[in-house]
Formats: structure tokens, sequence, C-alpha cells
């Protein structure tokens, strides 16, 4: 497939311009609640990253909802999670979930509640029983997988099959890489900048949680307009290579040091 070239670069104020930020009649539950399904026995660390992330891009509340393992170790590193059942705002499912040993129907229920998801990992599949607006989060491998191609053919035009995801699946699709392209329905989006030592494990389930926070305060927005959840997928990458380079600072990251610099790469967009 021969390679497309009209996606637009994202820039830290258009990042800007789409992130909520708290008013003072705001209380927790207005500022909008994100349902984290993520990680599994044989990955928990993937849910552990995502909440992380998703705690320190800033939403009203996260709840998680996954195995014993998994969930102890959340609770470990962030008390603030609350595991218990309830509305959400957004759902972010599947980093790190074992695709062998998932069971398929809470996922299914989550996605017809009527609130915007992100799937990432191993519930990508899931695309199909979206009845809201997703967005995917594939890597060229794992996007690959889902359309049935050669991974070599997607690295090779990663905006082509970006495109051609999108329009194929229903669904905004943000396909991971030196640069990620994000495509929706009639946009199309790029974001670079993000140093090559952002090339470790565990950053796809930081991004995420960015992401899963981002759609969590917008959910309405997001709901009415169709092409809201590319701009906020556009901007979590932002967010993610920003912090990334602030955890860099030349050498290498890793994951947790990338999450400590999300409020401050926050802040300084806002301020803008
Ligand atoms: N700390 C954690 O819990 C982490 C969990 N992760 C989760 O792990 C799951 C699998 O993600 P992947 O991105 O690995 O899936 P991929 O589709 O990239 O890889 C699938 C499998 O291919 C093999 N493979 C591919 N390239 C290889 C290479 N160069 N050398 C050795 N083996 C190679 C590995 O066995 C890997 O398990 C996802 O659900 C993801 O969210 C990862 O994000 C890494 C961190
Ligand atoms: N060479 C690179 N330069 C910049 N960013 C990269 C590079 N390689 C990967 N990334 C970014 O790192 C993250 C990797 O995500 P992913 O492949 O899902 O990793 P994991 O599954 O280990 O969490 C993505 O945000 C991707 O855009």
């Amino acid at each position: 497939m021969s390679e497309v070239t009209d996606f637009t670069a994202w820039t830290s104020a258009d990042a800007a311009s789409v992130i909520a930020v708290p008013r003072p009649e705001d209380d927790k539950y207005s500022r909008g609640v994100l349902g984290i399904r993520t990680g599994s026995d044989r990955y928990p660390g993937a849910a552990v990253l995502g909440v992380e992330a998703a705690l320190r891009t800033g939403v009203g509340m996260v709840r998680y909802v996954g195995p014993a393992r998994p969930s102890d170790l959340v609770l470990q590193r962030r008390p603030e999670a609350v595991t218990a059942p309830g509305r959400v705002q957004a759902w972010l499912i599947g980093s790190g979930m074992d695709a062998d040993h998932r069971e398929d129907a809470p996922l299914i229920a989550a996605l017809d509640e009527g609130v915007p998801s992100v799937l990432d990992g191993g519930a990508l599949d899931l695309v199909r029983h979206a009845t809201s607006p997703v967005v995917l989060t594939p890597h060229f491998r794992e996007l690959a997988r889902l359309l049935d191609t050669d991974p070599g053919e997607v690295a090779l035009a990663p905006a082509s099959w970006a495109r051609r995801a999108s329009d194929e699946l229903g669904a905004t699709v943000l396909l991971k890489g030196t640069t990620t392209y994000v495509a929706g329905p009639g946009i199309a989006l790029s974001v670079t900048g993000a140093p090559a030592w952002l090339a470790t494990a565990g950053a796809g389930d930081a991004l995420g949680g960015v992401l899963g926070a981002l759609l969590a305060t917008r959910s309405t927005d997001a709901a009415a307009d169709e092409q809201l959840p590319a701009r906020l997928a556009a901007t979590a990458a932002l967010i993610h290579g920003h912090a990334a380079a602030r955890a860099s600072a030349g050498g290498p990251l890793t994951i947790l040091d990338l999450c400590a610099q999300l409020p401050s790469v926050v802040a300084d967009l806002v301020r803008q």
C-alpha cells in the first residue's frame, strides 16, 4: 500500500485547547470517572502503569476492575483508586490483558454502557462490540493481527494502515510508533518528537491511562463530536511524548519516571 501524507501535525496549542481544566464548581464525579479493566496474572504491571498514568494526567476518579493480583498491586501503588464497581464516564480496557484467559461478557457489557472507550493490547478485537465512540491504540504488530495482514506491510506505510483501519473498523485508531498516527472520521493527525528512549516495555500501558483520563474528563463532548476522540488521542500522544522527553533528559527512562512528569506537562500546556 502506498503511504498517505495528509496527516496534520498536532501541536501543543492544539492539545491545550482540548484538555478539560477543573472549574471551581466541579467535584470528582462531575470531572469524570475512568473505569479501567486492564492487567492479568500474567501482566499485572500493565494495570499499575495505566492507573498511575491516568491519575497523574488528571481525572475525578479511577475505578479499577480486575483480578486479585493486579488489584492488590494497584492499591499498593495508588490507594486513590477505587475497586468497587459503579458508574464510569469512560473505559480503558485491554492493556496487559491475557487474551487466552479473558472473560468476554463483562467487557462486552462495559462496551455497551454508552460511554467512550479505549481498547488496547489484549482487547483490540472487541472493537466490533462497541456501541459508543472507541479509540484503538495498537502498535504495528497488533494492528497487523487485527487486520489479518503482514506486520512488515503496516511498518512500511503506518499512516495508510491507520486510515484504513479506522475506515474498516468504524473506530478512531491511534497507531503507535516513532511517529504516532491518529485516524478518525474525517480527521487525520500525527504526533512526533518523543525520544526513541520511549521504546521500552510499559510505555503503551501508560499511554492508555493518559488517553483514558482525557476521554473520561471530556466524555459527554466525545460522545457528541465524532472527531473529538481523535483530538484527545493525539493530545494523549503529545503529553506522553513530552513527559518521556522530560523523564529521559537525553538518556534512558522508566515508565514510572515518565508518569511522574505528567502533571507538570499538563500544567505547562494549560498555562499557555
Ligand atoms: N509490565 C507489563 O505488565 C507489561 C505488559 N505488556 C503487555 O503485554 C502484552 C503483549 O504486548 P506486546 O507488545 O509484547 O505484544 P506483541 O504483539 O508485540 O508481541 C507478542 C509476542 O511476540 C514476541 N516477540 C515479538 N517480537 C519479539 C522480539 N524482538 N524478541 C522476542 N520476542 C518477540 C513476544 O513473545 C511477545 O510476547 C500486551 O497486553 C501489553 O499490554 C507490555 O506492555 C509490556 C509491559
Ligand atoms: N522509536 C520510538 N520513538 C519514539 N516513541 C516510540 C518509539 N517506539 C515506540 N514508541 C512509543 O512508545 C510506546 C510503546 O507502546 P507499546 O508498543 O504498546 O509498548 P508496551 O506494549 O511495552 O507498553 C508508544 O507510545 C510508542 O509511540
